[in-house]
């Protein structure tokens, strides 16, 4: 218990497993959890009077335990017996060799084969944040640094399993990302810019940073030290895979906020059972390529040139379906290369995984044949990078048996002629057989006793048994061993001899066959970036055969991608929710143009569950899915690069906890607000519905009117019920009304989920009550207060009221002309609120009173 205690202190944050003989134990705190999360018999023990729990299990359950504690968050510390307890006379030697955390893992139980499991940082500077994201399992290192949201964004998306923050940011981390990350609280002695560059260029063994073009990042070098520090930590040294480190260059990629994200469900769903964008167009059929898609997903493209060419692909593929098959058959049959590739440079790769390997890049010849013929560029670049890797593979043929198994200690790893002296050894070792019939028969001979036998046990190893019968006839050189009823077993200088000698050997060549495996693992290692590299390739390839099979099963066309600022979808549908119709029900498809000119923003009225969300929805998602490279679900698409994306829903479709919904739908909207661009593609559903009905049509109007009058001109679709709002698009040239249009049957609706022009006349909220089955007497009243509300509210004095506050006010901010105002509006516009304190922003809005009270004073 005293070393055990002693190694504890050392690592207090962790669920120390102490090795003491075949089991793996837990004591006191640590057993509690373990007996928990396993399921595993918790039992007491008194320690000098003390008593402390205890819960264990055998140390060859390891691989089906450990994943169990650290999927449930638990960091792990595998303490192991460092010397063979049979050569010691004292306490065995022990010692943490592994600290595996939820960040951190090679175990392919823990991992998951789609998943990217990274371990991230965020360092938070006065200005700026720094964030680094690592899979130790396939050796991608990135770096970033940004504002919280931009942070925020990449957080979401590349959903990193655990997160290293300093101790004096724990409070800031938590309200600024919450609380569904795994996250580890370190010494703020880490966050520093010296120790970090030092960490990183002793690893990648450079002088600086240049060469990877993240030298300019300094919070994300002291993010991305702190993560490599991290992994030494976890007793993590041999990372050679871990070559480069990548920024992570945003403003090559389409921008979404978390909301975005959320909002179109394109991986994530708030509701677990609930189909997601992620579901419908994942057919990729390699780990490395599953992983590749998520990534295409998070970070869209805005480059028309390489957009084009993954288009290029799956057209190519669409046409020449003998390709796309040969090829998917070759990726079907590799392994996780980048993965694989992974263990060897962490020397954790077992003889079976070898084999593995060799497979793998066996399979990458035909694909590199069929690519490198191909008359698609795209295609052909991908062949020529494909590296054959030819003496691996041969070494590995030459070295490695095909049958290896898992464990180098079963024997049978080293192929027969690699190895005289082993070859030898077995030679040896498996003609026993042989030697003892051979050994029977003289004695059987010499002796003269009919009934010899020759065998084993544990106790005092080869022995030969004589019956009873036989017993005189023994010669005198036989050592008599044991008595049976029967019998009796002998054994003789020769047997002894001949034992010495097979177990010697069969160690040797225990010991012969670990050597040179792990000779081969290292060799092996000057392979790491050739074997990265077409993991790469093969990830892409598979994502583009992936986007092809998609492209013919669910009939998607390819898109025209464009750098006007025009958005024209034909035929446009729904990807996800089309693939949940009911049998026999078909997707309504929909047209629709947005533009700077004349078509800006989309008014989309009509009844509740008329599919306005559905349009909104699936405009962006064609958007998205056509700047991932993929064909789109529509019969055809002319779009206009988008740059930024921005939903919102209204906060009765998203309850959130704690703060007021309103609030929380507010202060998104103000975000959109403040980040419109050109070429940014806005989707308002409902917003202003979390308050009351004059509230919320205000609101509704002065966000519409902002994005109209705004310079940036974005395309916007508004959904909404306030059918009030069609009002506007007699004032405002670029706002247009459509509807999603219904038939009304003898007081029934029929959805005909058209998008027709024009606006909607009423709400229809209560036929859906009726159709949801509400009892007759409530739909009754409901219609009788209706009509009441309609007579004294009349919507038409309410738009008409709305027009003469319009004119009264001339809200717009942009074609106010009094001087004064435009020398405040320049103070504003040019203030940078990234660089301002708190304290500068009330002297600045101070400063802004004081000239106005001023022009007041002198005009009166
Ligand atoms: N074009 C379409 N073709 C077929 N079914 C559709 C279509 N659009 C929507 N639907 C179906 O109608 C349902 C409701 O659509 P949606 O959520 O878009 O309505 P909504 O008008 O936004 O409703 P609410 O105002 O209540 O939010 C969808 O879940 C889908 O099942």
């Amino acid at each position: 218990m005293k070393q055990y205690n002693t190694i504890k202190t050392k690592y207090p944050d962790a669920l120390l497993l102490f090795r003491v003989g075949d089991f793996y134990e837990t004591f006191g705190e640590d057993a509690i959890k373990a007996s928990k999360i396993l399921g595993i018999i918790l039992t007491h023990r008194n320690n000098g009077g003390d008593r402390t729990e205890l819960a264990g299990f055998p140390h060859h359950s390891l691989n089906t335990y450990l994943p169990k504690l650290v999927k449930a968050g638990q960091r792990v510390a595998i303490c192991d017996q460092l010397e063979d307890p049979k050569l010691t006379k004292s306490i065995v030697k022990r010692g943490v060799t592994e600290l595996v955390t939820p960040g951190v893992a090679l175990n392919d139980d823990i991992l998951n084969a789609k998943t990217n499991n990274f371990l991230c940082a965020v360092h938070f500077g006065r200005k700026l944040l720094g964030v680094s994201f690592l899979d130790i399992s396939t050796g991608e290192f990135l770096v970033a640094e940004g504002n919280e949201e931009q942070i925020d964004k990449l957080l979401q998306n590349l959903s990193p399993n655990e997160i290293l923050v300093s101790k004096a940011n724990k409070k800031e981390f938590t309200e600024l990302f919450g609380t569904q990350y795994h996250t580890f609280f370190t010494e703020d002695w880490l966050f520093q810019d010296d120790y970090a560059l030092e960490t990183l260029t002793k690893h990648f063994k450079t002088n600086s940073l240049k060469g990877f073009g993240v030298d300019q990042l300094t919070h994300g070098i002291i993010a991305s030290g702190v993560v490599l520090h991290y992994l030494s930590e976890t007793q993590h040294r041999q990372l050679q895979h871990i070559n480069t480190i990548k920024r992570i260059a945003e403003e090559e990629y389409i921008w979404m906020d978390r909301f975005t994200i959320k909002n179109l469900e394109l991986y994530h769903s708030s509701n677990s059972n609930a189909v997601t964008l992620l579901d419908v167009i994942d057919h990729t059929i390699s780990p490395m390529g599953g992983r590749m898609l998520k990534r295409w997903l998070a970070l869209p493209l805005k480059n028309i040139e390489k957009i084009r060419r993954r288009h290029q692909v799956i057209s190519h593929l669409k046409v020449d379906g003998t390709l796309l098959q040969k090829l998917q058959t070759g990726i079907k049959q590799m392994g996780d290369l980048e993965r694989l590739i992974s263990k060897v440079a962490t020397g954790k790769i077992h003889p079976k995984e070898v084999i593995q390997l060799k497979n793998s890049l066996e399979a990458a010849i035909p694909i590199k044949q069929l690519t490198t013929q191909s008359s698609n560029e795209a295609l052909k670049l991908i062949g020529d990078q494909l590296h054959s890797c030819d003496l691996l593979r041969a070494k590995i043929k030459e070295m490695v048996n095909e049958e290896a198994p898992v464990n180098v200690l079963k024997g049978n790893t080293i192929a027969q002629g690699y190895s005289e002296e082993l070859d030898e050894l077995r030679g040896l070792a498996f003609s026993g057989k042989e030697y003892l019939d051979k050994m029977l028969e003289r004695e059987t001979e010499l002796t003269g006793i009919s009934s010899l036998k020759i065998a084993s046990n544990n106790v005092f190893g080869y022995y030969i048994e004589v019956r009873n019968t036989h017993k005189d006839k023994v010669p005198d050189t036989w050592i008599r061993k044991q008595t049976l009823v029967n019998a009796e077993r002998y054994i003789t200088e020769e047997l002894k001899e001949y034992e010495a000698k097979i177990l010697g050997a069969e160690e040797r060549i225990q010991l012969l066959e670990q050597q040179l495996f792990a000779q081969l693992v290292v060799w092996m290692q000057e392979y790491i970036v050739p074997v990265q590299n077409n993991a790469r390739q093969i990830a892409i390839l598979d994502c583009l055969c992936g986007f092809t099979q998609l492209a013919i099963s669910n009939h998607y066309n390819e898109p025209q991608l464009n750098d006007s600022t025009e958005l024209e979808i034909i035929g446009g549908r729904h990807p996800v929710i089309e693939k949940q119709l009911p049998l026999g029900e078909a997707y309504i498809a929909n047209d629709l143009v947005l533009n700077r000119e004349n078509q800006q923003i989309i008014m989309i009225t009509g009844p509740n569950m008329s599919g306005k969300s559905a349009i909104l929805r699936q405009t962006a998602l064609i958007v998205l899915l056509a700047q991932m490279g993929s064909f789109v679900p529509a019969e055809s698409a002319k779009i206009g690069y988008v740059d930024k994306i921005f939903t919102r829903v209204g906060a009765s479709d998203n309850i959130s906890m704690g703060e007021s919904t309103f609030m929380v739908e507010m202060n998104e909207t103000a975000s959109i607000l403040n980040n419109l661009s050109e070429r940014s593609l806005i989707l308002l559903d409902e917003i202003g519905r979390g308050t009351s009905t004059y509230d919320g049509i205000s609101i509704a109007w002065a966000i519409s009117e902002y994005l109209h009058e705004h310079p940036a001109r974005a395309k916007t679709l508004f959904a909404t019920h306030y059918h009030e709002l069609n009002e506007m698009a007699s004032t405002f040239e670029r706002i247009k009304n459509y509807n999603v249009s219904v038939k009304e049957l003898k007081n029934k609706v029929l959805f005909l989920r058209k998008l027709t022009p024009g606006g909607s006349e009423h709400s229809f909220g209560i036929h859906v009550a009726k159709m949801a089955g509400m009892p007759q007497q409530v739909i009754q009243k409901a219609n009788k207060i209706l009509k009441k509300l309609e007579k004294s509210h009349s919507s038409e004095e309410l738009t008409d009221k709305l027009h003469a506050v319009q004119d009264e006010m001339q809200l717009s901010f942009f074609n106010l002309d009094d001087p004064l105002l435009e020398q405040i509006k320049e103070e504003i516009t040019t203030l940078d609120i990234n660089t301002l304190t708190p304290v500068e922003a009330l002297m600045k809005l101070n400063e802004i009173k004081r000239l106005l009270t001023k022009n007041k004073k002198a005009s009166s």
